[in-house]
């Protein structure tokens, strides 16, 4: 795992070469967390899934316009173990650097699927609610599992510090934050966006 320095350049396309901003207070990029190798298996989980994976959703998809995707779920078998340990390696690092402090992984890990077929997003939300495992999300967690060139749109954003801050895409890296910031996924308008997304839970805010 790579923590990236504050002002790493990135090639954003079209011959522009950008310097990026530093993610706010409470957020935090960590890059190469995954191969790409690991990421295109994550990726069939949902596109290859079955309904099995599909629990709780109308034809795996969410009914409700905030939040336009497909999703899967990490099973549960030993094959897929390395997936929880390396989220748990993530956690404890993120930990370290926003000073949250987490106490376990309560929630199963999802791989979302942004289409621009129906120009799939999720719009501004917190990850924190009333729930019971809601309400004890500390860390969200999104690894980055497509490549750059492979869409457009489909920019996590996150609130903080009194800015709205545009992660990073690389392939393989992972972009920490408060579950209480406010963030979204702009739509994708071509091509899809794949993402690994999960949460560390704690006592309410410590
Ligand atoms: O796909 C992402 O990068 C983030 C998704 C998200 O915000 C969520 O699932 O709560
Ligand atoms: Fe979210």
């Amino acid at each position: 795992m790579k923590r990236s320095g504050p002002r790493a350049l990135t090639r954003p396309g079209k011959g522009e070469v950008r310097q990026e901003a530093p993610p706010p207070e409470f957020a935090a990029v960590i890059g190469e967390v995954f191969s790409e190798r690991e990421c295109l298996a994550l990726r069939d989980l949902v596109d290859l899934g079955g309904d099995g994976y599909r629990a709780g959703l109308v034809g795996g998809r969410e009914a409700d316009g905030v939040r336009r995707s497909t999703i899967a779920w990490i099973p549960e078998t030993p094959e897929w173990h390395w997936v929880e340990a390396r989220m748990a390696r993530l956690m404890a690092e993120a930990q370290r650097i926003t000073g949250l402090e987490i106490e376990a992984l309560e929630e199963r890990l999802q791989i979302a699927r942004y289409g621009a077929e129906h120009r799939d997003g999720f719009d501004w939300h917190s990850d924190r609610g009333a729930g019971t495992l809601a309400r004890r999300r500390k860390l969200s967690v999104s690894v980055q599992l497509s490549s750059t060139v492979e869409y457009r749109g489909g920019h996590l954003e996150v609130i903080g510090d009194g800015r709205t801050w545009r992660a990073p895409r690389a392939m393989g890296t992972a972009i920490v934050f408060a579950s209480f910031l406010t963030h979204r996924v702009t739509p994708v308008t071509h091509g899809v966006r794949h993402s690994l997304v999960g949460w560390a839970h704690g006592n309410s805010v410590r």
